[in-house]
């Protein structure tokens, strides 16, 4: 098995209108892999097709070399996944929740219950343990979605915008988890707006707009490519992620970028 994710022409459409248009992706085991791109651009619709919340249209997945169309539930007990709306059950305190989990994934019930205190203790949310999980702001249900994706210590982990909504001290912790777990060789896919955190966590980064992957590798060869044609431009120095983004976006667009647009009308 050479890659931990594997897609060929991946495709999924609403009607008429298609979503992810024949993305092909390739990440290594081990690897910390950021799926960038503006609002509506594809990332949660390719990342619920990835983890098996979605059908694809047409196109296939691989996961730890396996087919995941053929033998989803092979895969699915091999990754963790945190999807955009976190599908909870709101009805459960968090131990419950995690204790609904950890057996789903064949945990044994000791194991579950010292990963689960492990977890929320972690978290901080262990002060948390008798309010029902619908009364919890959404950073904590955000902090418990996380928990409930990694119990059963997946070797994959996808992550839909992990650090929406969870304030600065819950991030650096999340960070250092991730970090631990891609050092002991687990592979990480996650998408986030905040590309000052990508930077910092992800080596290899793919940019997705209007459904089309239109950049994908190692962040250092992105940056060496944007930074070529930048110096081109007149600008010399280091760019950041969220500049290259911008860049590549914008030249998607040939359009004026926002910032340079005024609403005068606005005081
Ligand atoms: N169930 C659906 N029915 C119709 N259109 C959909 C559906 N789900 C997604 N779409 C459309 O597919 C496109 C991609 O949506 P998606 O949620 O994947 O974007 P995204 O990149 O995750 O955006 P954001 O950063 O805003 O979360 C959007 O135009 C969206 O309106």
């Amino acid at each position: 098995m050479n890659s931990a994710i594997a897609t060929s022409g991946l495709t999924r459409t609403f009607g008429d209108f298609v979503a992810v248009d024949h993305v092909n992706l390739n990440v290594a085991p081990g690897q910390f892999f950021g799926f960038l791109g503006p609002n509506g651009a594809g990332k949660s619709t390719t990342i619920k097709m990835l983890t098996g919340l979605l059908a694809p249209t047409s196109g296939s997945i691989e996961v730890l070399g396996v087919n995941f169309t053929k033998y989803p539930l092979e895969v699915k007990r091999q990754i963790g996944v945190v999807p955009e709306g976190m599908a909870l059950l709101g009805r459960l305190t968090a131990p419950e929740y995690l204790r609904f989990v950890g057996e789903m994934y064949g945990l044994d019930r000791a194991t579950t219950l010292q990963r689960s205190e492990e977890l929320l203790e972690f978290m901080n949310l262990a002060s948390e343990t008798k309010k029902l999980i619908t009364d919890f702001s959404h950073g904590m249900q955000k902090k418990l979605a996380l928990a409930a994706a990694v119990i059963h210590a997946p070797r994959i982990l996808f992550l839909d915008e992990p650090f929406e909504g969870v304030d600065a001290v819950a991030a650096g912790t999340l960070k250092q988890m991730l970090q631990g777990m891609i050092a002991r060789g687990a592979t990480i896919f996650l998408t986030s707006h905040v590309l000052e955190i990508v930077e910092r966590l992800c080596s290899h980064v793919a940019i997705i707009h209007r459904g089309k992957l239109i950049a994908n590798g190692p962040l250092e060869e992105l940056r060496s490519g944007v930074y070529a044609q930048s110096e081109q431009d007149g600008q010399t120095g280091r760019l950041t992620l969220e500049e290259i983004f911008i860049r590549i976006i914008g030249k998607q667009e040939g359009a004026t970028p926002a910032t340079e647009q005024e609403l005068s009308w606005l005081g």
